[in-house]
């Protein structure tokens, strides 16, 4: 009973109630949160294709519950330009569904209230516009190492493009935003890519299997000890992060303890918030942590997606190519930010790929009650944004299923509620990188398609996703790549210097390592979670077995009417207990 408390009761109760009709006739569906878990709900995927389906019947709001935590789908354009006006009163995020971030880093992502805006303050300062020259001349540097290495791929046959492109994502967050050198394109000694990529595939389950919200279980369980197996492996990395920053400060005479220090990148961001809130250490060493993941894993997925949808449709590709070629002329240079703005081309393909592939969904917690058209929002509620769902609503896309970058011409955007894209969420939770992403993914996709023309044999009718931080081809990335005859670049040779360094790099015994958790992680933890499952259906059984017997006992074959004031024994003895000595 404790547990099943424990389990139900949410973070953040509701206060009052609404009048936002539910999934069908019935006024709120209840008990679709922990029942979902015995609706064979096995990935993220599973989930939100539930909630959906509970949605389908309306078409601007609908009220049910995740657990006891009763939550608004949010489903209309309109309506969610209405509750941007409002998001001063939906900015925190919602906890049934972020705390599990918990587990690896409690940094700016997931944290709400004093602690998230003295991390985010200094963070929108750092990726402010006008910083983001620096930023992009990192990029350049980084997006020419890409070209080189993707020069020797030339001919090669197929390859996993989303493996390259990581890198460059990552080398480029690491230098720009925390001032750790990025050159993880030549040598890998860290495998973050492939740990963040674990950390994230391990939040996500987390979020499915309700019992994992139990502290206990969780850190007893497989998923809790794969977790900690990577925390495990990412440490060292981090921590060496930390202590270098640590020294150029100290090098440099700045104290973060002093009262007017101000941050140059984000570890001393995190730092200066460990000081000011007496953390310990190992939260200080992943508070960066998940700007690490929000800045390269999702321009990695967008800038990924991108070149695959290009291959598969090689029309636009051609098109995306002449424009490059109007804006850069012959050279094969990165191109500056004002020449970036001006390939608006490339920004309705970019707009049209996220169109597909963006982040699911967003939960925000309502902290004081509005009212929208007549729908009360009550204090507590969560709101539950389907961005994937309005991105393919019929209403506002023309041609929903298909990629069609003309979907983004600027009468076509102009003639759409707002509400119908907003890619990067809104209000004070908006995405911070929204700017420094969108630069840094179109900076390399003019660099590549001026050089390169890719192919692939997928077909986009035919892609699944995965539901990670973003929807990730389930199919992977695999691309063939050709260079543009003539234009082809003379750095083959240090290209495969470099591949081959990459390769020696990467030694058999760690890939054995990543598949071992993998195997933990399908096999034990399905096991593990089909016994508590089982042995908690058990249990309610055999209990209710129990009670319906000690009720057919204790029921007389004759009742009795009324009562006596006639005296028992000495010691009064419940009648029933008469009967069983009787028997006895
Ligand atoms: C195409 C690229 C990107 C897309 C589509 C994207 C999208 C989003 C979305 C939808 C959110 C809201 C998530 C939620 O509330 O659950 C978000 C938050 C966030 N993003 Fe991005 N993002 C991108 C790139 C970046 C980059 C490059 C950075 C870092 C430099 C970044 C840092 C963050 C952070 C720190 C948050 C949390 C903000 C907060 O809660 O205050 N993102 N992003």
């Amino acid at each position: 009973l404790h547990v099943v408390r424990r389990l139900l009761t949410p973070a953040v109760p509701t206060k009052g109630t609404t009048n936002i009709p539910g999934p069908v006739a019935c006024r709120r569906w209840p008990v679709v949160g922990h029942a979902l878990m015995f609706l064979r709900v096995n990935n993220m995927k599973d989930l939100y294709e539930t909630i959906r389906r509970l949605c389908q019947k309306r078409d601007k709001v609908v009220s049910f519950y995740l657990g006891s935590k009763l939550t608004i789908g949010v489903l209309d354009a309109k309506i969610l330009e209405a509750i941007v006006c409002m998001s001063h009163k939906c900015q925190n995020k919602e906890h049934e569904l972020y705390y599990t971030f918990n587990a690896f880093t409690n940094g700016v992502f997931s944290k709400n209230g004093k602690g998230w805006s003295a991390m985010r303050r200094p963070l929108d300062h750092l990726l402010h516009p006008k910083n983001m020259e620096k930023l992009h001349r990192i990029a350049m540097e980084k997006a020419e190492i890409l070209c080189m290495k993707l020069g020797d791929r030339c001919g090669q046959g197929v390859f996993e493009i989303k493996q390259v492109i990581d890198y460059y994502m990552l080398d480029i967050t690491l230098e720009s935003l925390l001032n750790v050198p990025g050159t993880l394109q030549i040598e890998d000694t860290t495998h973050l890519p492939e740990l963040c990529s674990l950390a994230i595939k391990g939040m996500f389950k987390r979020i499915i299997q309700i019992v994992y919200r139990i502290e206990w279980i969780y850190s007893l369980s497989s998923l809790g000890r794969q977790t900690n197996k990577v925390k495990d492996q990412m440490r060292p990395h981090l921590k060496e992060m930390v202590n270098n920053c640590y020294k150029q400060m100290k090098i440099a005479g700045r104290n973060p303890s002093d009262p007017d220090f101000v941050p140059e990148n984000f570890i001393e961001v995190a730092i200066q918030n460990y000081i000011r809130e007496k953390n310990t250490e190992e939260d200080l060493i992943f508070s960066f942590l998940d700007l690490i993941i929000a800045g390269f894993d999702t321009t990695s997925v967008a800038t990924s997606s991108t070149i695959l949808f290009l291959a598969m449709h090689p029309e636009y590709q051609e098109r995306a190519y002449q424009e490059q070629i109007e804006v850069m002329k012959n050279s094969l240079r990165a191109p500056t930010r004002d020449e970036l703005s001006r390939m608006s081309y490339l920004d309705m393909i970019f707009n049209e790929t996220l169109r597909h592939v963006s982040v699911p969904a967003i939960a925000r917690t309502i902290s004081s009650q509005f009212t929208i058209d007549e729908y009360i929002f009550p204090e507590g509620a969560s709101i539950y944004v389907f961005l994937n769902h309005l991105f393919n609503d019929p209403r506002y896309w023309e041609r929903p299923k298909d990629f069609y970058p003309e979907h983004f011409q600027p009468e076509k955007v102009a003639a759409r509620p707002k509400g119908a894209f907003l890619p990067f969420a809104f209000g004070g939770r908006s995405c911070p990188g929204k700017l420094f992403g969108i630069q840094s993914s179109k900076l390399v996709l003019s660099n590549l398609l001026r050089r390169y023309k890719f192919t692939s044999s997928l077909r986009f009718e035919e892609m699944t996703y995965k539901y990670m931080v973003m929807l990730e081809s389930d199919k992977g990335y695999p691309v063939e790549v050709t260079s543009h005859g003539s234009r082809r670049d003379n750095f083959a040779g240090l290209s495969r210097m470099l591949q081959s360094h990459i390769a020696a790099k990467r030694s058999e015994e760690y890939m054995g390592y990543i598949q071992e958790i993998d195997y933990l992680d399908s096999s034990f933890e399905q096991v593990g979670m089909g016994l508590l499952t089982s042995l908690f259906l058990a249990l309610t059984t055999v209990l209710c077995v129990a009670l319906y017997v000690v009720r057919r006992l204790l029921t007389p074959a004759v009742p009795t009417n009324g009562t006596t004031n006639i005296p028992g024994p000495v010691v009064p003895l419940v009648k029933s207990s008469h009967r069983t000595m009787a028997k006895l």
